[in-house]
């Protein structure tokens, strides 16, 4: 199982006070070494983290692969098309909103979403689509052309008791097998920490973890290699019972 480090709140402290440090180059390469598979950052519209000048430092820089996250706007595609990350993981984006929310509403946008994951696709970028764990979505993206979709984990994330976590867990697992079943990879994300990646981790049909708060918040207590290093254990543990 592949581990995504989401370096997006590297750049959040950075920008607490317009300095350059700490850097997100730094923090990415250092991932990398420590274990990380590939490196996913999102470029929000209203760059409160991520800005321009990261994606194109990253891109030339790291030696994994780029998952660059993306509202679908012009000016994102734009720069994705000139960034040429290895992959594109289409995200629903709300300026007011403190974290993404939920997952891209294929269903209803599915003749915008075709185009974006053919302009895409064209470009040899592979394109992920950041859904909810819905079957009707799931089908929408297959239907619109995306072979790669991550299933949001942050409702199962956020559950407020362990009834509804086992419920949410329940939709995931069963998202993910839907999803495999049309010959689609499943990755998933949102939320995840050291103490719920478990359970996601033991579905085997989900291959890829992206991972970012959570791994930052650890890192401010023992560094970002121990915090990455704990965190690829625990996916390894986790995915010796994985079913
Ligand atoms: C799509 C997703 O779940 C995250 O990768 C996203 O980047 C969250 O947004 P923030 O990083 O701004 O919290
Ligand atoms: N797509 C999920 C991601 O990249 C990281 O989400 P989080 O761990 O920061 O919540």
């Amino acid at each position: 199982m592949l581990l995504g480090v989401n370096i997006d709140h590297i750049a959040t402290v950075r920008n607490a006070r317009g300095t350059t440090y700490p850097s997100p180059l730094e923090a990415a390469l250092t991932a990398e070494t420590h274990g990380a598979d590939l490196i996913t950052l999102h470029l929000r519209e209203d760059r409160r983290h991520i800005r321009d000048a990261d994606v194109f430092a990253l891109k030339n820089a790291i030696k994994t692969r780029m998952n660059l996250e993306m509202a679908m706007t012009p000016e994102m595609l734009d720069n994705a098309l000139n960034v040429a990350p290895e992959d594109v993981c289409l995200v629903p984006e709300r300026r007011e909103e403190l974290t993404t929310e939920g997952g891209l509403d294929v269903l209803s946008l599915q003749e915008k979403t075709a185009y974006y994951v053919a302009k895409l696709h064209e470009a040899g970028i592979r394109v992920s689509l950041f859904v909810a764990a819905d079957h009707a979505q799931i089908q929408a993206a297959h239907d619109v052309g995306a072979r790669v979709i991550e299933i949001h984990t942050g409702t199962y994330a956020d559950a407020p008791d362990r009834k509804q976590q086992q419920a949410e867990l329940a939709r995931i697992r069963e998202a993910a097998a839907f999803a495999h079943s049309l010959g689609m990879t499943v990755n998933a994300g949102h939320g995840l920490t050291i103490h719920n990646v478990a359970p996601v981790a033991r579905i085997a049909d989900i291959v890829e973890l992206n991972i970012g708060h959570w791994l930052v918040a650890q890192a401010l207590f023992v560094g970002l290699p121990e915090a990455v290093r704990q965190m690829k254990e625990a996916m390894f543990r986790a995915r010796q019972t994985a079913y």
